[in-house]
This record gives structure tokens, C-alpha cells and sequence, in this order.
């Protein structure tokens, strides 16, 4: 039988007038993929805000893994084990691959200025712990990116970018793993390139579970085992994308009718 990780419950969530969601309930197994799906302005991103602390809740509850994690703060979910992307990317350009990815898990790194100036072997040895570590997770997504840990991000294409930011995400081994619209200014193939990717990470993982936000559907259609499907900030379906696809009022809000 499954086993519940995530659990939404009557979530709200009111920017002044607006009700970006409207008693979102939703849950999510372990070792699942669930899409995220519904047209602009839905409230998917609000979800993301809400579960991981960016925003406050105006009412219902958030729990994971039996915990009620609805006012916890950023830093307090990050160390429950969920991490995200973002829509928009957020590296560093100048700084290396290695840079970028470990500012995903900073509790690995070397802290403290006294420690940095006066322990120099000891940082050295965490600096090469830590770099075969990210260099490992960055060889699972690409051989070529993990022989470039030290160049600038900003060289880099979209597709490996979007790579070093889901390896960013992936560095604290975490349990959850939410994607915004990871398919964003990629093309078709880079997009399926990537997802191969995220599934390989999902196969390997220890029962990592992922909820991705997605306006591409051929993206869902291929990785997810189930969906929700939210239009005004209410959930309208859910079930397999086959289910979805075909019922009539996410055709009307959403899909579109042929
Ligand atoms: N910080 C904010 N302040 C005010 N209104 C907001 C804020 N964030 C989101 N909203 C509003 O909440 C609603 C839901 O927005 P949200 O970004 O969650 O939608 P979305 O489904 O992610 O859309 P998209 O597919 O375009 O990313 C929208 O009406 C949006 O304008």
C-alpha cells in the first residue's frame, strides 16, 4: 500500500482581494511524480510559496510526513527534506557550477571566519569532500558539465543551467522535490533530455518524490502517475493524465477542445 508523505487540507491563501487559493486540499504519496497543472494565474506557484514557507497561509493546513509544517519558516521545511526550482532561473552567472550547487546545502560547508583562515587543512579536505560529492550528482546528469565544475555558470546553455539548478536542489538529499516549470525557454528535445534525467534521478533515488509544475503537457503526459488540475485557485480534477485529459471541464478551463 502507499504511504502518505505530503497532505494539503482546506488550503487558502487571499493576496488582498485576490483568493489565489481557494480550500486547496491534495496529497501526495511517497515516490510519486504528481503534475501541477492549470492555466495562468491557477495558483500553482502560490502552492509552491505556501509549502515551502514563502508565504503565510490564510487557512487550512500543510502536513508532510505527519508533520504539521504550515508555519514553518523557509529554513525549517528546507530541513525537513523538500526543496524546489524556480520558474525563473536563480544562478549565480559569474560564480562556477560548484559555487551555484553548494549553496543548495551550505551544512556541508567549512563555516566561521576563524575556522577558514586558520584551519586551512581542514578546509582543504572539506573543499575536496564537498567537490566530489557535487561533481558525482553532476556526473548523473551530464559527464561533459561534471569536467567543467569550475567554470562560470553564465557560459553555459539553458539546458545544463536548468541541470546545475535541479543538482542544486538535489544536493541535501532531499525527500521532495518540486519543480516550477522546468521546461521553461528549452526546447522540445532539451526538454525530454531533462526529464529523462529526472526520471533516472527519480529510479536511483531512495524514494524521492516530485511534484512538477508544468505547461507542457507532452512533460506530463510522460512523467507523472497522477495529476491535479487547478483553475481560480480550486481544484477542478484529479486522477492519471489519461483521466484528466479527458474529462470536460479541464478541457474547457485548460486543455482546450480539438
Ligand atoms: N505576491 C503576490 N501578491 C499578489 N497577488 C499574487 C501574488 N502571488 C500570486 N498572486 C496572484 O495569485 C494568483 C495565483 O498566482 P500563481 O502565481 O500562483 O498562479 P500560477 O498558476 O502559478 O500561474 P502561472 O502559470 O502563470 O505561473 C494570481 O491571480 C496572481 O496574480
Amino acid at each position: 500500500m502507499s504511504e502518505r508523505l505530503l497532505e494539503f487540507q482546506a488550503v487558502t491563501k487571499r493576496f488582498g482581494g485576490v483568493t489565489a487559493l481557494d480550500s486547496f486540499s491534495m496529497h501526495l504519496d511517497k515516490g510519486e511524480i504528481l503534475g501541477l497543472i492549470g492555466p495562468n494565474g491557477s495558483g500553482k506557484t502560490t502552492s509552491f510559496n505556501l509549502l515551502t514557507g514563502i508565504y503565510p497561509k490564510t487557512g487550512g493546513s500543510i502536513h508532510f510526513d505527519d508533520r504539521d509544517i504550515s508555519s514553518m519558516s523557509a529554513r525549517e521545511v528546507y530541513e525537513t527534506g523538500i526543496v524546489r526550482t524556480f520558474q525563473r532561473s536563480r544562478l549565480c552567472l559569474p560564480l562556477s557550477i560548484y559555487d551555484n550547487i553548494m549553496v543548495g546545502d551550505t551544512s556541508r560547508l567549512p563555516k566561521g571566519l576563524w575556522s577558514n583562515l586558520v584551519r586551512r587543512r581542514a578546509f582543504r579536505r572539506q573543499y575536496e569532500e564537498t567537490f566530489k560529492v557535487a561533481r558525482d550528482l553532476v556526473a548523473t546528469f551530464s559527464g561533459n558539465l561534471a569536467d567543467r565544475m569550475l567554470d562560470p555558470v553564465g557560459a553555459l546553455p539553458m539546458i545544463e543551467r536548468r541541470r546545475i539548478e535541479i543538482c542544486r536542489a538535489l544536493i541535501s538529499g532531499p525527500r521532495l522535490l518540486l519543480l516550477d516549470e522546468p521546461s521553461a525557454g528549452m526546447t522540445h528535445d532539451e526538454t525530454n533530455q531533462l526529464m529523462s534525467d529526472i526520471l533516472d534521478v527519480r529510479a536511483r533515488g531512495e524514494g524521492l518524490s516530485i511534484i512538477i509544475v508544468e505547461h507542457e503537457m507532452g512533460v506530463i503526459e510522460r512523467i507523472t502517475d497522477r495529476c491535479v488540475v487547478l483553475s481560480y485557485g480550486k481544484k477542478i480534477a484529479e486522477g492519471t493524465y489519461a483521466e484528466i485529459a479527458c474529462d470536460k471541464e479541464v478541457q474547457n478551463a485548460y486543455l482546450g477542445v480539438d
